[in-house]
């Protein structure tokens, strides 16, 4: 029988579920100067970093000797011109830990009324995500908010959390604030947190941790699905997806959602597959990107592999190494993709040669 991670899974929850009553309030009150740009064009608000040292801070007390890979560092927030923002994170991420919430914690983890951090903690809870990652023993992964983009736009994002055993994750959430509960009953509002264990499923709780319901991807045929795929196309290649659900003869058009929202909705039996291609040479997919969604997808009974049929590898680093692209889908209709994934290569390739 595998290990169940009961207390990692609480904790877990517990600074997930925080990260996403920081997050959504920060996005109400964000002004325009809480928005950093990073070396690689992308954006980091407040609300990354405040997320990143919430949940790296309770990390760091309940389990003071396991390393985590975060995708943020304090560097900026360490120099003279960083100061109105680190002030910002250091307010924001201390209301969030302090704060009274009758479920889920557990002093032990510095958490609740009288757990306030100082400054040099908070920007060193942050670093402690410098992380460059194994192949052997624990770690974990944070994405304080996946989907700047889409959070900016007040659409999808995703806290996300993993641990990372031996190279293989072990354990998943994902906190997804703006993503109806259930979709087809919108009186259940919005606000989900998805979990995973390796061995003993995926589910989806409210952000109040109510409501557990087991997920499982249901049996669907190749040609019923519709493809998740990026808002981004920098992200990810959208025309060849297209060409992808032409060779499968799939005639709904795909769903464009930021952030590992994807794996949720895929995992609860929404699309039927997640299509990540790469758009050009030299960007490498991140750990943290596809940590928590790689495991929920599997405990939901799905099979996640990059464009070779390979699994990821969690073990090489900060990244996934050369960027084969990322298919998940149910177990049906998985090989079926991936076949038709391989076709449209081949067909690029001729093209390229002509
Ligand atoms: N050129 C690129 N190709 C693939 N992914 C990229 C990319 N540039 C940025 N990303 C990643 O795409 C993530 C968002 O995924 P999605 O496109 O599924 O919404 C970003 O996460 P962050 O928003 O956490 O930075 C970022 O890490
Ligand atoms: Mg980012
Ligand atoms: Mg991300
Ligand atoms: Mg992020």
């Amino acid at each position: 029988m595998s290990l169940s991670f009961a207390t990692e899974k609480q904790v877990a929850v517990a600074a997930v579920r925080r990260a996403c009553l920081l997050t959504s309030s920060v996005f109400n009150k964000l002004v325009k100067n809480e928005t950093l740009t990073k070396g690689d064009k992308s954006p980091v608000t407040v609300g990354d970093y405040a997320a990143q040292a919430l949940i790296s801070s309770i990390l760091s007390r309940a389990f003071p000797e396991d390393p985590i890979v975060g995708e943020e560092d304090a560097s900026d927030l360490r120099k003279p011109s960083g100061k109105e923002l680190k002030d910002r994170i250091v307010s924001l991420a201390n209301e969030a830990l302090t704060s009274e919430l009758a479920l889920g914690d557990n002093k032990d983890w510095g958490i609740g009324p009288g757990s306030e951090q100082t400054d040099a903690e908070l920007l060193d809870a942050i670093d402690r995500g410098n992380y460059e990652g194994s192949s052997i023993g624990r770690m974990w992964t944070i994405d304080p908010i996946d989907g700047t983009k889409g959070f900016l736009r007040g659409e999808q994002y995703a806290v996300c959390l993993a641990l990372i055993v031996d190279s293989k994750v072990q354990l998943g959430v994902i906190g997804c604030p703006n993503l109806p509960f259930d979709p087809k009953d919108p009186s259940k509002g919005t606000g989900c947190i998805f979990v995973a264990v390796r061995g003993h499923g995926a589910e989806q709780l409210t952000l109040t941790l109510s409501d557990p319901t087991p997920l499982s991807i249901p049996s669907t045929e190749a040609s019923d699905i519709s493809f998740l795929e990026s808002v981004e196309a920098a992200h990810s290649s959208h025309s060849f997806n297209d060409r992808v659900a032409s060779l499968l003869s799939v005639t709904r058009s795909p769903v464009r959602m930021d952030s590992q929202a994807k794996y949720g909705c895929l995992a609860r039996g929404e699309g039927g597959a997640y299509l990540r291609m790469p758009t050009g040479v030299g960007y490498r997919e991140k750990i943290w990107d596809h940590a928590s969604g790689n495991i929920l997808v599997e405990e939901a009974g799905g099979i996640v592999t990059d464009s070779r049929g390979q699994p990821l590898d969690f073990g090489i680093g900060r990244t996934l190494g050369e960027n084969y692209g990322v298919i998940a889908a149910g177990k049906d209709v998985h090989p079926l993709i991936l076949a038709a994934v391989q076709k449209a290569q081949a067909e690029e390739k001729a093209k390229a040669k002509a």
